[in-house]
């Protein structure tokens, strides 16, 4: 478990690699790496080069952080996110919202291919957080277990306002203006484990405790986020239909997950690229 310390040494490590001084991070979701093109005069760095950064393991993530400037504002993107089936300590997975905290980031983008549950989603679709069931969390599993530094936050912050309200209301208009309306959402994520995909008794039970999506990272990196004060905002893409039925031979592959990402990484980009020059940091830089 990385202590306050090693945060700030890989801070520290990280800022005087390079000039930027991010203000966004962002954090690619499997097959959208291609996110960190946005990025002009970019400065990357392989995270087995990073002191105490974990190792990428799952295809479709690079493990890269990718330093640069989008439309004027600095930024630092994930090239490659780490879950909890790879085998990493919970705490490692969110280590990399701490760097970014400590780096000065105010503002963090998450991204994620998901599973749609909601009947109404269709694969292509990409759906807008508005809350999120931590699934792990009702069995023990939460990034906050363990002593409190209360250098990041609080030992009990709240949830209820984990995803921006501001932020999914600007998504949602830059959306529409880019003429998304037919595919944008707005849903409900749970994270499970994984590595296993769902059963379709699983996927029937997750879409009647309200989730519209379903995968396997985001929600630890949220509540870290949010513990230590950054503003949020994520987005799902649906990159396949959770089986909910006996009468199909239908089934998840993580192929057909990167190629939904492949698919729509030109829209993605633009509403990423559209709506970050809209978000107001508090800092100017
Ligand atoms: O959540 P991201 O990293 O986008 O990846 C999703 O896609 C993979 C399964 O295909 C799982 O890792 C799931 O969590
Ligand atoms: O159907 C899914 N289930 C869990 N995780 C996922 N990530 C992409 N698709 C899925």
């Amino acid at each position: 478990i990385p202590t306050y310390e090693e945060c700030k040494n890989t801070a520290a490590w990280l800022l005087d690699q390079q000039p930027f001084r991010p203000l966004l991070g962002i954090v690619c979701g499997s097959g959208l790496g291609g996110l960190a093109d946005l990025l002009k005069d970019q400065k990357v760095m392989s995270y087995s080069e990073i002191p105490h950064f974990p190792q990428s393991t799952v295809q479709g993530h690079a493990g890269k952080l990718v330093f640069g400037s989008l439309k004027g504002t600095p930024c630092v993107c994930m090239q490659g996110r780490f879950h909890l089936y790879e085998g990493h300590h919970i705490q490692k997975i969110t280590f990399p919202m701490k760097i970014f905290k400590l780096m000065g980031v105010e503002t963090v983008i998450l991204t994620n291919a998901a599973g749609g549950l909601n009947q109404e989603y269709n694969v292509g679709d990409i759906m807008i957080i508005k809350d999120h069931i931590n699934l792990p969390g009702f069995a023990g599993i939460n990034p906050l277990m363990g002593p409190n530094d209360e250098r990041f936050g609080l030992r009990f912050p709240a949830m209820s306002d984990a995803y921006d309200r501001e932020l999914q209301q600007l998504a949602e208009k830059v959306a529409i203006d880019l003429g998304y309306k037919e595919f944008i959402r707005r849903g409900v994520y749970c994270t499970l484990t994984g590595p296993s995909f769902e059963t379709i008794a699983e996927c029937r039970m997750l879409s009647m405790i309200g989730a519209d999506a379903v995968g396997m990272s985001t929600v630890h990196e949220v509540i870290a986020a949010r513990h230590c004060g950054m503003r949020v905002f994520a987005f799902s893409l649906i990159t396949n239909q959770a089986v909910m039925d006996y009468d199909t031979d239908m089934k998840a592959t993580h192929d057909e997950v990167l190629q939904t990402g492949k698919d729509r990484a030109h829209q993605l980009e633009a509403l990423v690229a559209t709506m970050v020059p809209l978000i107001k940091q508090s800092k100017t830089h």
